[in-house]
């Protein structure tokens, strides 16, 4: 399929693309490691990094784009995972808006969002998000201390009817939406605001 402009990576009608939005400020492990598992577990064929210009519901930007792309792409250690500045390229930061760009630019393909159970809490902020229900599947994967959270929130009780059983996961993918799961999946403590307050990234100032 070919996108020009797009910065989008090479994908063929009907595959099943996971797509992992981020400030990524930095990237980290955890990035990759629910990436790996959301590609096992939700039987996706790759997992795009969406590298947001900026989350719309936090107050500090991140650091330079080009610095985050840079080090996510150094960081990807896995051949069906890839990084892509989609949002900067086509001028979006609603994810509502962003999968309406992806529909558009990549027709056949089948989309799962990806998250974080942290995200989930509180997803019923994000704008449109019942649209994004319904127009994607969405795969939740555990995070230290947010499982309850994650499965009592909102839109969990919102769309309870449209939960996929873990133990069938892997149909997630190619599910008609709404559909959503949630897989408890080994934790990996990392943040990218506690890499942030270590001081170990260079990308900005810890704050
Ligand atoms: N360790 C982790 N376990 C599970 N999900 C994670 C983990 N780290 C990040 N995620 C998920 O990856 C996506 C992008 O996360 P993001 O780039 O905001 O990193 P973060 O570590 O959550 O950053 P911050 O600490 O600044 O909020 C989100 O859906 C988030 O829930
Ligand atoms: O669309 C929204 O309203 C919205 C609100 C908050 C976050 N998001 C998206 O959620 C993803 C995770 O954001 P973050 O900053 O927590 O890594 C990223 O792709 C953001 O653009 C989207």
């Amino acid at each position: 399929m070919d996108r020009p402009g797009t910065g989008l990576p090479p994908v063929r009608a009907e595959m099943r693309v996971g797509l992992l939005g981020g400030s990524f400020d930095p990237p980290h492990a955890g990035h990759l490691h629910i990436s790996k598992e959301a590609l096992k577990r939700f039987g996706l064929d790759r997992v795009w990094w969406l590298v947001s210009p900026g989350n719309p519901l936090k107050p500090h930007g991140p650091a330079p784009l080009s610095e985050r792309i840079a080090a996510a792409r150094a960081l990807v250690d896995h051949p069906a995972i890839a990084v892509t500045d989609f949002e900067a390229r086509v001028g979006t930061r609603y994810t509502a808006e962003t999968l309406r760009e992806l529909r558009r630019a990549c027709p056949g393909v089948r989309f799962t969002w990806l998250m974080g159970a942290d995200n989930l809490v509180q997803f019923h902020r994000w704008e449109n998000w019942r649209s994004i229900m319904r127009a994607v599947p969405v795969g939740v994967l555990a995070r230290p201390g947010l499982r309850l959270a994650a499965q009592t929130s909102v839109a969990a009780r919102a769309f309870a009817h449209a939960r996929l059983p873990a133990p069938q996961s892997r149909r997630l993918g190619g599910a008609v939406p709404p559909a959503w799961c949630f897989v408890n999946v080994p934790m990996v403590d990392l943040s990218s605001s506690a890499i942030r307050a270590r001081g170990e990234w260079r990308g900005r100032k810890p704050g």
